[in-house]
């Protein structure tokens, strides 16, 4: 999205946290409710193969970033240019230009919950204590309010389907006010 584009009409938004939190759960959610494009990030990788090698160590492809934002900035640009918005999901946040959010939502789940969900995705035992851990650090957390202004950020429980409709109508009242306010 560049810098010195047209007004956003709807803004953006971001669902960022560790791997299994509900981000993409959410993100739909959201985008059913308040009419923002979902922004599956995890998928475009794969469609657009956003990869710069191989990790052997760690079994995993290597993400090419700079091939990410170009790909996300056409889908940002065209967003804005329909007027609409679009609401991201990632495990990542700190990538992206700041410019680009107006909202991050950092979802939170409990050890036991992260365990369970992880659990039943098949994650081996290594894999699940990395990103229990990086939960329990608040990672994701720090690095999103290394990245963006304070008072966008906000963290939110994602435990239950109660928390996810909870967060899917903050999200759409916090977007009324801000149309209202950038009219
Ligand atoms: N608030 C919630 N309450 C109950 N179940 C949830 C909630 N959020 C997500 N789930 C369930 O947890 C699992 C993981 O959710 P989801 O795939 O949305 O997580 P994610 O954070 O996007 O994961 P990843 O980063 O790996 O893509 C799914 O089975 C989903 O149905």
């Amino acid at each position: 999205m560049s810098e010195d584009g047209p007004k956003r009409q709807r803004p953006n938004v971001l669902i960022t946290g560790t791997p299994g939190v509900g981000k993409t759960s959410t993100a739909s959610l959201i985008s059913e409710r308040v009419g923002l494009e979902h922004v599956n990030v995890g998928e475009l990788i794969v469609q657009h193969q956003c990869y710069e090698g191989r990790d052997e160590d760690l079994e995993t492809n290597v993400l090419d970033e700079d091939k990410l934002l170009d790909v996300m900035e056409v889908i940002l640009d065209k967003a804005a240019e329909d007027g609409t918005g679009i609401v991201a999901d990632f495990h990542m946040c700190e990538i992206f230009p700041e410019r680009w959010f107006d909202l991050v939502l950092v979802l939170r789940a409990s050890t036991d919950v992260l365990f369970d969900r992880l659990t039943k995705r098949g994650y081996n035992e290594k894999k699940r204590s990395e990103n229990m851990e990086a939960e329990i650090m608040q990672v994701i957390l720090e690095e999103a309010r290394e990245s963006y202004a304070p008072e966008i950020v906000h963290e939110v429980p994602s435990n239950t389907l109660d928390d996810m409709e909870t967060n899917a109508k903050r999200v759409a009242e916090w977007c009324k006010h801000w149309e209202k306010n950038n009219a």
